[in-house]
């Protein structure tokens, strides 16, 4: 049986790499730990604020920040955090090499309900080393991640991870505390019939995007001439997971409900971690038409829209996409 340890000890190239992502994984093992408690761990419900993104917080959203936060500025090799629930970047140790992002408790409105949520994280390179990390260290393009993965918290505890070209899953045991690896390669079909997207906002979307949903609303009776099935976690972590266990298309497109957002999903926290990790296991991810590990951040909070999953089925939202901004 592999551990994550000896995993790490064999393919890490960087070791502060391996001592960043331990230290992530450590703090995952206690939110898990919180989450089975559920409400006799006094998680539950509102933290009373709104983070930088004007959103509610839950208490697990603090609770999970503050967890990854405490450990990583302690991490002599992390010279800084930005998280979504963070105003501006944290810099923590000057002389550290690597730079680390997450979305510390992904699935917000799932924690009351005992539904699955997540951790999502990005590690970065630092080049300033010696001088404090700021806000503008982390606009970095999702190309230039050095590891991305994720905690999803379901009725077992699973890390995905990518430390090189290829995408692996380990498993919590709860006896041992270790997370042991269960597959040693993902990989994700090309075509689909599965997708996820949430149909209440479909008055919102662009033209594009309503044809496709109709399209596979249609099924054997339409254009694609087969039948499509929806599944929907509102997680994006539960949704990416179901994705690499078994093939799908995943999208939170742009839509006009809220104008001046360019979509609701941020670009540090998600969309780069989760798009490098299905484009490792064989998948594409883009924003609908343009790849989305290509894009040059502005802001560390910036919202994309999302199209990812099996590789078929997002080039041919892009193809829509196409079509309709040459008609
Ligand atoms: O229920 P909605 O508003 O469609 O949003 C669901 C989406 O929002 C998210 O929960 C956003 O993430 P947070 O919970 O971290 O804010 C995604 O995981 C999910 O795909
Ligand atoms: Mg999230
Ligand atoms: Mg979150």
């Amino acid at each position: 049986m592999s551990t994550l340890a000896n995993y790490l000890d064999a393919h890490a190239k960087d070791p502060a790499l391996s001592n960043v992502i331990t230290t992530v994984t450590e703090v995952g093992k206690t939110i898990s730990g919180l989450l089975k408690k559920g409400a006799l761990a006094d998680i539950l419900g509102e933290a009373g604020n709104q983070n930088v993104q004007g959103e509610e917080q839950k208490k697990l959203d603090v609770l999970a920040n503050d967890l990854l936060l405490d450990a990583l500025a302690k991490n002599t090799h992390c010279a800084g955090v930005a998280s979504e629930e963070l105003d501006d970047a944290t810099p923590a140790n000057a002389d550290g090499s690597l730079l680390v992002l997450f979305d510390p408790l992904d699935g917000s409105s799932n924690i009351d309900i005992n539904m699955a949520v997540g951790t999502i994280f990005s590690i970065l390179p630092y080049e300033r080393q010696g001088q404090n990390s700021e806000n503008s260290d982390f606009l970095q393009a999702g190309n230039q991640q050095l590891a991305a993965g994720y905690l999803l918290y379901g009725t077992s505890t699973v890390l995905a991870l990518t430390i090189d070209d290829n995408v692996v899953m380990f498993s919590l045991d709860p006896d041992s505390g270790d997370y042991i690896l269960i597959n040693d390669h993902v990989q994700i079909a090309a075509d689909t019939s599965e997708y996820a997207i949430n149909a209440s906002n479909y008055r919102y979307w662009l033209a594009p995007m309503q044809q496709y949903i109709d399209e596979l609303i249609a099924g054997k009776t339409g254009v694609r001439g087969r039948d499509f099935n929806t599944r929907w976690v509102a997680a994006m972590v539960g949704d990416v997971h179901r994705i690499l266990c078994r093939g799908g298309l995943f999208t939170y497109p742009f839509d006009t409900k809220y104008p001046n957002k360019a979509g609701k999903l941020r670009l540090m926290y998600e969309a780069n971690p989760m798009s490098l990790l299905i484009e490792r296991a064989g998948g594409a991810a883009t924003d609908a038409i343009n790849r989305i590990l290509d894009i040059e951040p502005t802001d560390i909070h910036q919202r994309v829209p999302v199209v990812l999953g099996s590789k078929n089925e997002v080039n041919y939202v892009k193809d829509l996409h196409v079509q309709h901004a040459h008609s």
